[in-house]
């Protein structure tokens, strides 16, 4: 398990910059498996230019798109044509501009009848795709597990006082009345059954809790994740700054 002062921090000069690191990154990554590869995505802003430049550029011609597998590590729960929807934002930047099978995508966008009816099918989808009902620390259920930092330190959509951080039972948990939309998230044990745990920060209104989140504060859910693989932090030069 991987804590906080294990993590690996990279500064890129800018949002562009830590976006074509990431990708590369992630490329280096899945070419050098050669089964499937497994990646747990953020929502937010922040990795909207990562998305963009895995389809757009040299990235597109070399990634194993076919053998690359995308979950989410969180959504909130809108139609999927929302503004606010995380499938959206990636089928945007990049479902709709790599050649990505539908297979591929867990799970494709339904209209469960609640946030927990979303969880359980969300759940059931990752342990069929895993091919076990128990989380094995040797066998990771992902490749690489990329994830934001809020201004609160939720990461996902583990925000602070909830629930959802207490969940050591479930792999994917529904949050109701932490934000104006309910939202389902993958838990703890969820996202830290992974090889890499990436951070992506960008933008100086992130120094402060860059700054809490490096120096292991647990009052942020952030800090209190143990990824069984590696951690790491990406941050553009406005982020990482320190006051
Ligand atoms: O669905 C979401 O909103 C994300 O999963 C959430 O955890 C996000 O990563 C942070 O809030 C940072 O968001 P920004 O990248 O927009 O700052």
């Amino acid at each position: 398990m991987t804590g906080i002062s294990d993590a690996k921090l990279e500064v890129l000069p800018d949002p562009d910059a830590l976006a074509r690191r990431v990708a590369a990154w992630l490329l280096a990554a899945a070419t050098a498996k050669q089964d499937r590869f497994a990646v747990a995505l953020s929502g937010g802003s922040t990795p909207r230019r990562l998305y963009e430049h895995l389809a757009d550029t040299a990235c597109r011609d070399s990634f194993p798109w076919s053998r690359a597998h995308w979950f989410w590590g969180d959504e909130r729960f809108v139609p999927a044509d929302d503004a606010k929807s995380n499938y959206r934002m990636v089928r945007e930047a990049l479902l709709s501009r790599a050649p990505i099978p539908a297979g591929n995508i867990h799970p494709m966008p339904t209209t469960p009848s609640s946030p927990e009816a979303a969880a359980s099918a969300y759940e059931r989808e990752l342990k069929s795709f895993y091919g076990a009902d128990r989380l094995d620390s040797a066998q990771p259920l992902f490749d690489v597990t990329l994830l934001g930092l809020g201004l609160d330190g939720h990461t996902a959509s583990l925000f602070p006082g909830t629930p959802a951080l207490g969940v050591r039972d479930r792999w994917v948990a529904a949050v109701v009345g932490a934000e104006p939309e309910a939202r389902i998230t993958l838990t703890y044990p969820a996202l830290e059954s992974s090889r890499r745990v990436a951070f992506l920060i960008s933008g100086s209104e992130k120094r402060e809790i860059l700054t809490r989140l490096r120096r292991g504060d647990e009052s942020l859910p952030a800090a209190r994740l143990r990824p069984v693989g590696s951690l790491w932090f990406f941050a553009d030069a406005a982020a990482a700054a320190f006051p």
